[in-house]
């Protein structure tokens, strides 16, 4: 199955919509009773949490703006994200978003493990994300009492709420190693071919939530980010494949380089295992032709992948309520015809 999402709504008109009421689940896989699988969101907001916090019980957020920037408190201080950063808010920890006009962002949501940073291997010591580009916050607080807060929980897929007389942001420091962190996108160290054939996108992977099994994740988030383009005797862009993993793309900023059409920043892409995929017509065209000198590519483009070992299955309110779905993505690669010649 392969399927394609116009740019989710922004929030429109008066109508106030905070960051809990505008998130809203497109895909997941396996359940948060037993700690194993992963549920893809997006959110589209344009107003402040007012006292209210939340905390998901169910596992690890990672949020990707898209639009607009988001001022999280949490238990640990504050963090402020904007497009092309990235944030992750582990399990429990509570926290309450304030954001000034219309915002739109993606979530992948991981249940019973943490993200980590890949085994660089050969790599080696440094490279990819690197740890010294993660930001946590320092300790910040607020006395608020008298008031009604409303804590908001988000535990085996449902919401719940209860309410206290004073703000739980009242933490007036910490220590530990359990906290929420951010990361800016640009300061990814690209590694990539510099002699011929296409790396498997693996190589742009930032973060990893391990499976049991080695080499398979329950999620990684893999980045498409502006990079030189060098190799000789390779077609450049992506190879036509099919794979043992649900591939769900987002667009933060500009456009894909495989899929320069009607995959728009806000919108989303996904291939389900084994589904076959690959760059659009118009770009398979020009790659076959151009000469393969160096070359920037994704220049002013952010785009990212959510991929899984898992089998994604989308809800109701991707596949309906969102009414977002295009059907007319399978055109984007009508006109590639057989060019084999056999032997001559
Ligand atoms: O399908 C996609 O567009 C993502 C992707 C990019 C790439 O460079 C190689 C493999 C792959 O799945
Ligand atoms: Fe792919």
């Amino acid at each position: 199955m392969q399927m394609r999402w116009k740019p989710f709504d922004l929030p429109s008109g008066a109508k106030k919509i905070n960051f809990i009421e505008g998130l809203k689940t497109v895909c997941g896989a396996g359940d948060p009773k037993t700690k194993n699988g992963l549920a893809i969101h997006v959110y589209s907001c344009n107003a402040s949490m007012e006292n209210t916090a939340f905390y998901n019980a169910d596992g690890d957020f990672l949020i990707v703006p898209q639009e607009g920037w988001l001022q999280i408190k949490t238990e640990f201080g504050k963090v402020f994200l904007s497009p092309n950063e990235i944030a992750v808010i582990q399990q429990g920890i509570r926290f309450s978003i304030e954001v000034s006009g219309p915002c739109r962002g993606y979530i992948l949501e991981v249940f019973g493990r943490h993200f980590s940073l890949p085994d660089l291997g050969p790599i080696g010591a440094n490279g990819l994300a690197n740890p010294r580009d993660f930001l946590i916050p320092v300790a910040w607080y607020e006395v608020i009492e008298n008031v009604d807060y409303k804590i908001i929980s988000k535990y085996q897929g449902n919401l719940f709420v209860y309410h206290q007389d004073h703000s739980p942001f009242d933490v007036v420091a910490w220590h530990g190693n359990y906290a929420p962190f951010k990361y800016n996108l640009k300061n990814f160290m690209v590694i990539n071919s510099v002699s011929f054939d296409h790396c498997d996108p693996s190589i742009f992977t930032v973060f990893t939530c391990q499976s049991e099994k080695p080499g398979t994740a329950i999620a990684d988030f893999v980045i498409f980010p502006p990079r030189w383009s060098v190799q000789e005797h390779t077609f450049r862009p992506p190879y036509y494949h099919r794979n043992c993993m649900s591939e769900f793309m987002g667009l933060i900023l500009g456009e894909y380089e495989a899929k320069k059409g009607d995959f728009l920043p806000g919108g989303a892409t996904l291939h389900s295992i084994m589904t076959p995929h690959g760059p659009d017509f118009n770009c398979f065209t020009q790659a076959s032709v151009e000469e393969l000198n160096p070359c920037r590519v994704a220049e002013g483009t952010q785009a990212f992948m959510f991929e899984s070992c898992l089998g994604l299955a989308v809800t109701k309110w991707g596949a309906e309520t969102c009414r977002k779905l295009d059907l007319e993505y399978f055109k984007c690669w009508e006109g590639l015809k057989s060019n084999f010649t056999g032997p001559r």
